[in-house]
């Protein structure tokens, strides 16, 4: 653990089902900002528990597309420290920006999200929480990372508890047996996927409605999804639409696998993550190589992972 002098809170950022957000700045360590997480005071043992969790899952990922931790600390409460995010949450950009974020960007904002996610599945480890307020941009907003991760769990221990937020939460995730597998995940993808192209809240309309959350979550068991036609996609969308389709679609195991989703949008974002975003050669080499693969996926004619 780390020694609580070496950091100073400033102002609260926010906060979350069991903590409140500030931002720090670490002291000792070239007064480098950080965004520093405190369990509230008054919160049940469950929350220390969730808390102490997150500190060893943590301390295991370190990923370009996942937030830095960088250690804890123990004053009354505990707090996690993490690298400060300048810009934001994905949510709080798109509800700014709303008709002004093109394509490009966000489609190269959802592959930095499944480069994150295959990493964490690649660890054995489901995030159980993914959606646009746990996706925190950098880099005057082309870096995307993942945070939030007091609901990750490592896949080896049976997966049945009811955690996740309504509306992005996999059928699976809430019914009788409550089985499920990181493909829970790729449930709550494409759903972000859609909230993202579509720059609606998913079910917002229900909820407008005053609809009961769990009466939401019941009609999403019952086959209930966000409208695929709202998304506003450019060329190949049909081929993208089929696919979100997938992602959500009732049967885990007809899901695409998170690498099979890096696959298809047809990039190693390791050699094209944009040095410099505004480099429209990137940009297009990004694009080309997506209709290049929606295209030859056409041609075998298979949408199978
Ligand atoms: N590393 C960070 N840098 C900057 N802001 C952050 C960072 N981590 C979280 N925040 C912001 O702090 C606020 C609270 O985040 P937190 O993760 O605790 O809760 P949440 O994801 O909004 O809700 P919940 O945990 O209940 O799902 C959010 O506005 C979030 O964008």
């Amino acid at each position: 653990m780390n020694n609580s002098r070496d950091f100073k809170l400033r102002e609260r950022i926010g906060s979350g089902s069991y903590g409140v957000v500030y931002k720090g700045i670490w002291i000792t360590n070239k007064s480098v900002k950080v965004a520093v997480k405190c369990l509230e005071k008054g919160n049940n043992k469950d929350s220390e528990t969730n808390i102490l969790r997150e500190i060893r899952n943590l301390q295991e990922l370190k990923h370009e597309n996942i937030v830095t931790f960088h250690g804890s600390y123990r004053q009354k409460n505990i707090c996690l420290i993490f690298e400060y995010s300048d810009c934001g949450s994905l949510y709080d950009y798109l509800q700014k920006k709303i008709g002004k974020v093109s394509n490009i960007e966000k489609l190269h904002w959802m592959l930095q999200c499944a480069n994150g996610m295959e990493y964490l599945h690649s660890k054995k480890t489901i995030h159980r929480d993914l959606k646009t307020q746990n996706l925190l941009l950098f880099n005057n907003y082309r870096t995307l990372k993942i945070c939030d991760f007091g609901t990750v769990k490592q896949y080896a221990t049976e997966n049945t508890e009811l955690i996740g937020t309504i509306g992005y939460m996999a059928p699976e995730v809430c019914t009788a047996d409550g089985k499920y597998t990181e493909k829970c995940d790729v449930f709550s993808y494409g759903i972000t996927f859609w909230e993202v192209f579509a720059e609606k809240k998913p079910f917002n309309d229900l909820q407008k409605k005053n609809m009961h959350p769990l009466a939401i979550q019941n009609k999403i068991i019952n086959g209930a999804r966000p409208n695929i036609n709202d998304m506003q996609i450019c060329k190949d969308s049909n081929l993208i639409k089929a696919i979100i389709e997938k992602c959500w679609g009732r049967d885990p195991e007809s899901r695409p696998t998170m690498k099979g989703l890096i696959a298809f949008l047809g990039i190693d974002l390791r050699l094209y993550t944009p040095i410099n975003f505004e480099d429209i050669e990137i940009t297009e080499c990004v694009c080309l190589r997506m209709v290049d693969m929606a295209s030859a996926v056409k041609q075998i004619g298979e949408l199978d992972f």
